[in-house]
């Protein structure tokens, strides 16, 4: 069969595409690929193709080109759909939404920041408000961002930033929502990943006499640098954003201070003695200085820190009791230490940088416009996965879900209910699959999470009461 004359030549908008199969959209991205063209549409929906290469094709004199045009009318374009977004707000004093969407590494984090540059281009005064919605990105990127095998700089977590407008298309402000952060990553790394990025700055960069207080406990990926990445350099740009965002000198070395007690805390290791079935105790035995460090920093006395460490109470009959942890507890519970601290630690900065950022008008006759930016951890698929993957592949599930029903579910009502002739696009809804996982009140993680109450939980024991369940949960 003869080539579509679309599919030779390629075209800018893939609904001008003859052959639209899944072949074909792709030979259509190759071709345009290797023109240099990364942009291509799908009506409003714009198909970015990472370059992996720094292009001339975001600068000052393309800002101006952009805006201020219709979409369609200059080549495919990240700031086209910046623009176009801009466009509404102002025509039509709505709040608009850009969902960017793709697997990890595909280029979301990039193509979020390339639309925040545009719009504080566009709308601003070059104000000190944009800058400090453009600086939180680098303390963001610090603190929640890792080398995967999949992207140097994978976001370990999902971002909401709305941006507020004035009547005029000023930015006025911002607002930034941050969802379920990767805990299990300040312990744990798979092979050739790396920890947040912020320890390793931390240790690169920090001066020789300050950095008394680390030690490097961040091997456990084998991999300690990130090609491309200068630690050192990233460092002095953390800190140089820390104060742009009204982090204060104090605030700044309490947040390396409490990075450092999880460092310590990770170094610390437990023995236990057993006595017949029954742990008699169980003992820090090695890195003492560890557990003097982190109590320190946390102001504790070390004893305490110690005996919480190696020991749970618990209150029986009314009264108190206190039993020693076996060395696996312990680890357990060192390791829930660190993650709870870091986590509240991520919060407490997303929360100190929505309040300097974050501007509220005390004038009621003053409504603000919002353009949001939804930029979310991507879809991953390892050669082992865990329950991470299980939580951003269902957030990844869910979205596509949205743009499903946007794109095609909505659109289709709509044509029957206008009494429109059209042929019925068939496409894969996977409806069935996100409630068996989480529709209330039976599913998948629902299960998972009754049964991690029991202290003999296992893999196998959450498999069975799956397979006790999933016929339940499917006829739901
Ligand atoms: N438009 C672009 N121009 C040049 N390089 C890019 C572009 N988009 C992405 N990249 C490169 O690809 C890398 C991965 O992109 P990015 O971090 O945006 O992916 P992501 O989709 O947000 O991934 P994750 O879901 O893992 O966070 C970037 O660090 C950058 O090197």
């Amino acid at each position: 069969k003869p080539m579509h004359p679309t599919s030779v030549e390629g075209v800018d908008d893939m609904i001008k595409l003859g052959d639209l199969t899944e072949a074909g959209i792709l030979r259509n991205l190759l071709i345009r690929y290797k023109q240099g063209a990364i942009y291509t549409y799908i009506g409003s929906v714009l198909v970015a193709v990472n370059p992996y290469q720094v292009l001339p094709i975001y600068t000052a004199e393309q800002v101006r080109l952009y805006h201020g045009r219709r979409l369609g009318e200059l080549p495919p374009h990240v700031f086209a759909i910046a623009d176009s977004c801009y466009y509404n707000l102002r025509r039509n004093q709505r709040n608009q939404c850009c969902v960017i969407s793709g697997e990890s590494g595909a280029g979301k984090t990039e193509s979020t920041k390339l639309i925040l540059q545009f719009l504080a281009a566009v709308s601003g005064q070059h104000s000190w408000i944009e800058q400090q919605i453009l600086q939180a990105n680098p303390i963001l990127e610090a603190f929640g961002n890792a080398k995967t095998v999949r992207n140097d700089n994978s976001s370990r977590f999902g971002k909401y930033v709305e941006i507020f407008f004035n009547k005029e298309g000023i930015i006025e402000g911002a607002h930034m929502e941050q969802y379920l952060l990767e805990k299990s990553r300040v312990c744990h790394q798979a092979k050739m990943e790396r920890n947040y990025h912020i320890f390793y700055c931390v240790l690169s960069g920090m001066p020789k006499e300050q950095k008394s207080l680390f030690l490097t406990v961040l091997f456990q990926g084998d991999c300690i640098s990130c090609e491309g990445q200068d630690d050192a350099d990233e460092f002095s740009r953390i800190r140089m954003a820390l104060k742009v965002l009204t982090f204060t000198e104090k605030e700044s070395w309490e947040i390396f201070c409490l990075l450092a007690a999880i460092l310590h805390l990770g170094n610390i290791s437990f023995e236990g003695q057993r006595k017949s079935d029954v742990y008699d105790s169980v003992d820090i035995r090695k890195f003492v200085i560890d557990v003097n460090c982190s109590s320190n920093i946390w102001r504790c006395l070390v004893t305490s820190l110690d005996m919480s460490l190696t020991h749970r109470t618990f209150v029986a009959n009314r009264e108190r009791l206190t039993k020693p942890l076996s060395s696996e507890q312990a680890v357990d519970g060192r390791d829930a230490l660190a993650k709870a601290v870091y986590s509240r630690l991520f919060m407490w900065i997303f929360g100190k940088i929505n309040s300097a950022i974050h501007k509220t008008t005390t004038d009621a006759s003053c409504t603000l416009r919002t353009i949001g930016l939804l930029d979310i951890f991507g879809f991953e698929n390892f050669s082992k996965n865990s329950f991470e993957q299980l939580c951003i592949n269902y957030a990844n599930e869910q979205l596509q879900q949205f743009f499903v029903e946007h794109i095609f579910k909505l659109e289709q009502e709509e044509y029957l209910k206008e009494g429109i002739t059209w042929k019925n696009v068939s496409f894969t809804d996977n409806q069935r699959t996100l409630e068996l996982l989480a529709r209330k009140p039976l599913n998948i993680l629902a299960l998972i999470d009754e049964e991690s109450h029991f202290p003999k939980a296992s893999q196998k024991s959450a498999i069975e009461l799956f397979k006790l369940h999933i016929l339940r949960i499917s006829l739901l």
